[in-house]
């Protein structure tokens, strides 16, 4: 994709000042040099300084090898680099390079972030790190990284994540006739990344870097959002809304009061229902569909007094009344001023410059979905800037509307319900666009999901299926500095 990425305002330079630990640049991975002294690294989740562990993690951390590798690991001594043999580089980013890394003797692959730390320093990059950090070390959910471990190395910040073996949207969306996806795919990847978006925004992170490229595609094909670094964290104030009475407040949550309400389902059931595999006996009592769980589950862990009502007594008592909320726990008046995301993307509020809260997520989801089914974003222009004018100011065009092309007349481009969302993501005035007040709750009641089962989308079967990810063979053994005796070849 043109365009380029906006990082911040205060700092858009993408020279790659960063250590380059290129495999290619060495005459073998496993020469790496990855730090100055790993003796001296601090691997913050067992130091105790990150308060995430797999303890943290109930639904990643479960039947993990991974988890099961590093936690061994860790009863004997800190983890540090030098228990990994990087294989290659997966790519570089603004802030630092990305590793296929293998926990040595162990089969366990990760990817792990290399940061510079002088680098993040002198280039003002210290603060994006770290909240990319803060943001892996809370999520817990099946279309987001899992962040085993931070390694804080004399040279280098390293985030020891999942690796995701079968690319991003991008490269496979070039991969389909007519570099574009059909409605059911498109239905499929736009479903999964809003469970994910939803998730966020109810931890209270506005994520602001949706683009093809930021999702990779798991061996199993569902999906795994990536990229924090642009993400902003803020205080989420969880809502009731009685969905009859439109968007009538009924009662708030404050933090302190964060139990179950009478007649709601209970936090537990709301995560059953939500992330257990698929064909767990608690599965299969009940599959409801529910849009809310990531707040219960966040809330979950904390002591819990009942919650102050400020209206609707009868809720109190009654489960039908019950079943007519709504919570919504989106940070739908979050402000940021920064200059953030890529180009082609950028919500029009962030151009402006007025603030942007939440709402730009939807925009992006918007233009992603237009990018997956028609191959391009809708604003692109000759330039950056034109582009930005674009988004600002040109109204939304589909190609196929006034130049039908065989697809289109054969009845196989985009449907009319994949219009009516995208015009609906796509509103420039973001207190009117789609979901800017009832969150994304919102979006997956609008046509073009209809039939998608929210609550088990995570056994519904991909549309495309990565080939098995192949490990890569460790290198030979250096031959002995001493040439061999007749000792050496007895067996033979
Ligand atoms: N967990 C992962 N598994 C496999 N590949 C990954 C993983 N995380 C990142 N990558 C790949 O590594 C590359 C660099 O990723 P990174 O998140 O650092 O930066 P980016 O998304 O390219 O850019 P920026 O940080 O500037 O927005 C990307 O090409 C991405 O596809």
């Amino acid at each position: 994709m043109t365009g380029g990425g906006v990082s911040e305002s205060e700092s858009t330079d993408t020279d790659q000042q960063l250590v380059d630990l290129d495999p290619s640049c060495h005459s073998s991975p496993a020469d790496i040099n990855w730090s100055s002294g790993s003796s001296s690294s601090c691997d913050t989740f067992a130091a105790g300084s990150g308060n995430v562990g797999s303890s943290s993690k109930p639904h990643k951390a479960n039947n993990d090898a991974g988890w099961e590798a590093i936690r061994s690991l860790r009863a004997e001594a800190p983890l540090s680099l030098s228990h990994f043999r990087v294989i290659h580089k997966l790519g570089s980013g603004d802030i630092g390079s990305v590793y296929l890394a293998e926990l040595k003797g162990t089969e366990c692959y990760f990817a792990i972030k290399a940061m510079d730390k002088k680098a993040l320093t002198s280039r003002n990059k210290l603060m994006r790190a770290e909240t990319e950090r803060e943001i892996l070390e809370t999520l817990d959910h099946p279309f987001l990284p899992t962040l085993y471990a931070h390694l804080d190395e004399p040279q280098l910040s390293c985030l020891v994540m999942e690796f995701c073996p079968g690319g991003d949207l991008h490269v496979l969306r070039q991969r389909q006739p007519g570099k574009r996806f059909r409605d059911h795919a498109a239905r499929f990847y736009a479903s999964e990344v809003l469970l994910a978006l939803e998730y966020l925004h109810m931890l209270g992170i506005v994520y602001r870097d949706l683009k093809p490229e930021n999702v990779l595609v798991r061996e199993d094909g569902h999906i795994m959002l990536t990229d924090f670094d642009l993400s902003l964290k803020c205080i989420v104030h969880p809502t009731l809304l009685q969905k009859s009475r439109g968007l009538e407040s009924l009662f708030d949550i404050d933090s302190d009061d964060r139990a179950t309400p009478p007649g709601m389902p209970t936090p537990s059931s709301i995560i059953q229902s939500y992330v257990l595999p698929c064909g767990h006996p608690s599965r299969q009592n009940n599959p409801t569909t529910v849009s809310c769980l990531p707040v219960f589950h966040h809330f979950a862990k904390k002591k819990s007094k009942p919650p102050k009502f400020h209206s609707l007594r009868h809720a109190e008592s009654s489960a039908s009344a019950a079943s007519n909320l709504q919570l919504l726990a989106e940070p739908t008046d979050a402000r940021s001023m920064s200059f953030v995301g890529t180009h082609e993307y950028l919500a029009p509020e962030i151009i402006a410059g007025d603030g942007h809260g939440n709402a730009v997520d939807w925009w992006t989801l918007g233009i992603f979905i237009f990018e997956l089914l028609y191959g391009r974003t809708p604003f692109r222009g000759p330039d950056n800037d034109k582009t930005l004018a674009n988004v600002v100011a040109q109204a939304l065009h589909f190609p196929d509307d006034d130049d039908e092309d065989d697809e289109t007349v054969l009845g196989l481009g985009p449907s009319a319900a994949a219009k009516d969302l995208i015009r609906g993501l796509l509103v420039k005035d973001p207190s009117r666009r789609m979901a800017s007040s009832r969150g994304a709750s919102e979006i997956k009641q609008h046509a073009f999901f209809r039939g998608i089962n929210w609550a088990l989308i995570r056994c519904s079967i991909p549309p495309h299926i990565p080939s098995p990810f192949v490990p890569p063979r460790p290198p030979p053994p250096s031959p002995p500095d001493k040439r061999p005796t007749s000792g050496d070849f007895e067996d033979f």
